[in-house]
């Protein structure tokens, strides 16, 4: 068992780790067996252990109801015979369960590493892979090494910085202007568009929109996200053209930040009949993972401090609002539903608290 790399800062190792997640190159976090993503992974593998969540082991029989009640509580378990990796994915992967049935018996063992296993769910997560590792497999390369605390360092918010400026004429409104923003360590690019000229004496109308690429890009009727972007873009022109401004936070935290294939996998289970909330769930991933530090720090760097924030959802006020911003006022931001996107929104009103008719 390798120790992680002294010289690196926490930070730097957990992006390492991040990348090699999506690789398929293995970690060691330390004081904890080497872990290979199984999604990712390739060549000629084999192991007698996995690590999974306790949502997954519960669907394969083998979490008790309490570990099954903390979805992602970390499982350690083996089966008869070794895991081979189409075995592996066929485990690791629920959307995969009505095509590969007959699986297991298979039986949990005791869990000496936690702390590392959270973090290694974690990580999974933030790669966008399937929470699913092979515990110490035969025929894997070289680790990337690191500690449990580092994945804690990879989400600093203070890191993020404004990497430029530029106008951006759009539909709704041809003086707009975007804003980008960079962070050393995720790569992800977010941006800012603003509408209207700034004035520290009137709060503008914010709108917090995360990426969804299915809605906002190709017209998915699976969920409101498309209609919500142009609504509140057009919102915050006739905002404008009243005196006031508008800022469009566009976050790159696709499926609420389990990462876009995640999502898919999720309108896969839910396609079986699950409904948003259970199909995240299922796959061992949050239901609601996205980072409001990164859109209060976006804030922050703007010059902004107090917003009338569109939307739904009771959580994301008090979210950017324990992120130091002030919520002047909240304003509801729901539109017409199709048939399509009506459970969704039933789900998102009767489980995830949203203030929707
Ligand atoms: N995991 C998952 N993410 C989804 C699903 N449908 C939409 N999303 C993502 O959800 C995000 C939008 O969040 P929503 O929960 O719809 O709305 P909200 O931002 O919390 O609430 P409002 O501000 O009221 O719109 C986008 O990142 C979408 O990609 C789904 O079924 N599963
Ligand atoms: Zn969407």
């Amino acid at each position: 068992m390798s120790e992680a790399t002294p010289s690196y800062s926490p930070a730097r190792r957990a992006a390492q780790a991040v990348d090699a997640l999506r690789h398929g190159w293995p970690l060691v976090i330390a004081g904890a067996p080497l872990l290979q993503p199984v999604e990712t992974a390739f060549g000629d593998l084999s192991g007698d252990a996995m690590l999974l969540s306790a949502s997954r082991a519960a669907t394969l029989k083998l979490a008790n109801q309490i570990e099954a009640a903390v979805p992602r509580q970390p499982v350690l378990m083996r089966a008869a015979d070794p895991f081979d990796l189409p075995l592996a994915l066929a485990v690791a992967d629920p959307a995969l369960d009505m095509e590969n049935p007959l699986k297991g018996p298979f039986k949990a063992l005791p869990l000496a590493w936690e702390e590392q296993a959270r973090a290694a769910l974690e990580l999974a997560r933030m790669a966008g892979i399937l929470p699913a590792f092979l515990v110490d497999p035969r025929g894997v390369g070289e680790p990337v090494t690191l500690e449990a605390s580092d994945v804690a360092a990879y989400a600093d918010a203070t890191r993020l910085q404004i990497a430029t400026r530029a106008k951006l004429p759009v539909v709704a409104a041809e003086g707009a202007r975007i804003v980008a923003f960079r962070s050393p360590d995720d790569t992800r690019e977010h941006v800012a568009l603003m509408i209207g000229q700034q004035n520290a004496e009137r709060p503008p109308l914010v709108r917090l929109h995360s990426e969804c690429l299915t809605g906002d890009i190709l017209g998915s009727l699976k969920c409101d996200c498309g209609p919500q972007l142009d609504a509140a873009l057009h919102a915050m022109a006739e905002e404008a053209g009243k005196g006031g401004w508008g800022v469009l936070l566009y976050l790159r935290q696709e499926g609420r930040g389990i990462g876009l294939v995640n999502k898919l996998r999720a309108y896969r289970l839910q396609d079986q009949g699950f409904d948003t909330v259970d199909a995240n769930t299922r796959l061992g991933l949050p239901d609601e993972a996205r980072d409001f530090p990164i859109a209060a720090r976006m804030l922050e760097l703007l010059g902004v401090r107090a917003i009338r924030l569109m939307t739904n959802n009771p959580a994301k006020v008090a979210a950017v609002e324990g992120e130091g911003v002030t919520v002047a006022e909240r304003v509801p931001h729901a539109l017409p539903d199709n048939p399509h996107n009506a459970r969704y929104l039933a789900t998102k009103r009767d489980r995830a608290g949203h203030l929707l008719p």
